[in-house]
């Protein structure tokens, strides 16, 4: 991605012609000219910086484009967002790979009793600071973890792990065109870098919202997990970057259920599948188009720019050929609602659990056809736990909403307030359709 593409039309005068902008724009690349109708021009142009692109097209074509670019751009954004994924993705393989070996590493609980990792803090340090670099250390972003048991004295061991890791990370910035800090951060320097990622410190109506390991549970134990980060612009989600470090270009792997440890340990000792192991998902709003990246590989000598392929969701509308994804933890959504539901709708194929937003990457890639989570009532869904996913499943053609059918509200702080029943993600219209109605004929008999 060294450069960006945005469509985009505006109204220009008739005699308007595609020369007279390649004419005067040689700076920007390429500007195609691909439909004109009426007085309407529509274009597609590449440029490397979004800056040049918009005060270029005002002084000499006059046209009045700012607004129009800028509302779809996030060029620059999606550019920075995309390399810290991918930046967090290789830490993340590497520790979840001294994790299998059962060397060193701690994992603990939280207050709720819910894992976390040196993976979860030392990923929200990179992209905290790698936002900051590119942003300034006043950057709005909303994430899951905090300092408070990382701070403890008794803690130490395990801020010196985070710390080792991040520096470890950063070294590895210049492959991503990324700059590094130069000298390593200190202790000092990666719990600020984690703590300014706070509700309170999120100003405005623009912030970025981060899961640093989304399915920290499927991380400890060998298996699919995500990294999430989104930008959220006047609730809702204008970017969004997924990466699934475990979930490969090829889908086959995704439905390897029960040994996923033994895959992954034959994948680290072989050279040529590990550079198919992983994938960074990433879509901007109102394309219509969402991509997919295959990971670096750790260890070698492949630099950025990655190459990247569009993904489209399913072309399946008939729930009798449909796949379904759900939560692997019978606590985090009812298995006994979707399996009624499914079995009242005609879904034949077994319930695709699978842990973390690689639920949402699988429905993206047109790798299964709906996603269903009915979490038990009182829990709050949290917004780092899908505005990413939420996004280029849309972008990538499909609907997600709560089950009444309304899109998901990132507007109202930490969690997604008033949701109704659960999360339904579906690849086409039809299908999100008959699943809402499914849900509204078995709600009452169940005992959610
Ligand atoms: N009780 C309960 N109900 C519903 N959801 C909960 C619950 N507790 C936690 N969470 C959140 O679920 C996130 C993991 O969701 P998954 O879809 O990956 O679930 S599962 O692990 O496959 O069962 C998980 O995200 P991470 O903490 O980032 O792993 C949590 O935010
Ligand atoms: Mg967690
Ligand atoms: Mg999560
Ligand atoms: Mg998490």
């Amino acid at each position: 991605m060294s450069s960006c593409t945005t469509s985009f039309s505006t109204k220009v005068s008739p005699t308007f012609r595609k020369n007279d902008i390649f004419l005067k724009k040689q700076m920007l690349g390429t500007i195609s000219f691909s439909s004109k109708k009426d007085s309407y021009l529509g274009f597609t142009a590449q440029t490397s910086s979004q800056t040049d692109f918009v005060s270029a097209m005002d002084e000499d074509c006059k046209l009045e484009l700012k607004s129009n670019y800028i509302s779809d751009g996030y060029c620059k954004e999606l550019e920075i967002a995309v390399r810290a994924v991918h930046m967090a993705c290789l830490l993340c393989q590497r520790v979840q790979e001294n994790l299998l070996s059962e060397t060193s590493e701690h994992v603990h609980s939280k207050e709720d009793d819910s894992p976390v990792t040196i993976a979860d803090w030392s990923v929200q340090a990179i992209v905290s600071w790698v936002l900051s670099e590119a942003y300034g250390s006043n950057v709005s972003i909303v994430a899951e973890e905090d300092v408070e048991a990382l701070s403890k004295a008794s803690a130490a061991g395990l801020l010196e792990a985070v710390v080792r890791t991040v520096n470890e990370c950063l070294a590895d910035a210049p492959r991503f065109g990324l700059k590094g800090p130069g000298t390593d951060l200190d202790a000092k320097a990666v719990l600020e870098a984690i703590s300014r990622c706070s509700l309170a410190g999120a100003r405005g109506s623009k912030f970025w919202v981060l899961d640093p390991v989304d399915g920290t549970l499927g991380f400890v134990r060998g298996d699919q997990y995500a990294i999430a980060l989104a930008l959220i612009e006047d609730g809702e989600p204008v970017l969004g970057v997924l990466g699934c470090p475990n979930y490969p270009m090829k889908k086959e792997w995704l439905s390897y259920q029960n040994g996923y440890r033994r895959i992954l340990s034959r994948l680290s000792s072989s050279t040529s599948e590990s550079s198919d192991r992983g994938s960074v998902l990433y879509a901007r709003k109102g394309g219509g188009r969402a991509w997919m990246q295959p990971l670096l590989r750790g260890e070698s000598k492949f630099v950025w720019p990655n190459a990247a392929r569009e993904i489209r969701v399913s072309s399946i509308d008939n729930p009798a050929l449909a796949t379904f994804c759900e939560p692997v933890e019978k606590a985090n959504s009812s298995h006994s609602f979707t399996a009624g539901l499914a079995h009242s709708v005609g879904l034949r194929n077994q319930p695709l659990r699978v842990y973390s937003m690689v639920k949402y990457a699988a429905i993206a890639r047109g790798d299964a056809e709906i996603y269903m989570k009915f979490a038990r009532a009182g829990y709050k869904e949290k917004i780092w736990d899908h505005a990413a996913g939420v996004l280029i499943i849309e972008e990538a053609g499909g609907v997600v909403t709560d089950a009444g059918g309304q899109p998901l509200d990132f507007s109202k702080g930490e969690y997604l307030e008033g949701l109704d029943r659960g999360i339904i993600a579906c690849a086409g219209a039809k299908l999100h359709e008959t699943i809402i109605g499914a849900v509204d004929a078995s709600w009452n008999s169940s005992s959610l």
